[in-house]
């Protein structure tokens, strides 16, 4: 199966501290990929070279061949959620959504049917709320953010730390929403999470990272939970 993301000798560098420094590391068309990693391995700096927002000090990174610091064509096919940076606090959750679907050329018609796969995971009470973005309570932003970077079925989806402030039942509905979408759509998904459970149910493969190195790249099995417990337990 071909790529759709390579990196190639990434570093990025703050003064003396070396935050990310990546030989090479690809993701295949249709990957569940998890990263994970303590505090500082550098998830957040790997996911925000990817998506163009920091560069790094050297090295390249391509989404479908085409690097995506000189070419926006990525734009079209990935749909992201990092943080809350992402949100537009003056909207309304529906407001916010059709001005994703709108930057996405979705025919404002074809919203509803569009949202319908999120509904379980977003309820209709905060699909519909009259309230704007920067009064929800966390846990709902990160809800918008997941559901405004998904309904428009990107081919690639890139998620910071999804599970961190939701609710256990928003968590296992993320999972099986993640699953079914891998299935339905063949996207890549790349999510970073502290959660090992969760990555391991989900995710069919896994890379650690420690102080900004790859230390680890497991293909998921049975025996994966239990080594990455084993891992975190020394670290
Ligand atoms: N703007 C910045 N200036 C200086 N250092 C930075 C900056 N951004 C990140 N770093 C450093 O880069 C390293 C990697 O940080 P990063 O946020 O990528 O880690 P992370 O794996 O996402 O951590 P966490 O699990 O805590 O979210 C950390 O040591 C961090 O302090």
């Amino acid at each position: 199966m071909e790529n759709i993301i390579n990196a190639l000798n990434i570093k990025k560098q703050y003064g003396d501290q070396t935050a990310l420094n990546i030989e090479s590391l690809t993701v295949k068309n249709g990957e569940i990929f998890g990263l994970a990693g303590n505090n500082g391995a550098g998830k957040t700096t790997l996911f925000s070279c990817l998506l163009d927002l920091i560069r790094p000090t050297t090295g390249e990174i391509s989404i479908k061949d085409k690097p995506v610091n000189k070419n926006s064509e990525w734009k079209k096919i990935t749909g992201s959620y990092l943080d809350e940076n992402f949100l537009i606090d003056f909207l309304t959750p529906m407001e916010y959504l059709k001005f994703v679907a709108g930057s996405h050329d979705v025919n404002s018609n074809d919203i509803p049917q569009m949202l319908e796969p999120f509904k379980n995971f977003m309820g209709e009470e905060l699909l519909n709320s009259k309230k704007y973005i920067r009064d929800l309570s966390t846990g709902n932003k990160v809800r918008v953010g997941i559901t405004g970077a998904m309904f428009w079925s990107p081919e690639l989806l890139v998620l910071d730390e999804p599970f961190a402030h939701l609710d256990p039942s928003s968590q296992i509905k993320l999972k099986n929403l993640l699953k079914e979408y891998n299935e339905k759509t063949g996207a890549a998904i790349l999510v970073s999470s502290h959660d090992l459970r969760h990555v391991t149910d989900l995710c069919s493969r896994i890379v650690l990272l420690h102080e900004g190195l790859i230390n680890k790249d497991i293909k998921t099995s049975t025996n994966t939970l239990q080594e990455l417990e084993e891992y975190f337990s020394v670290g």
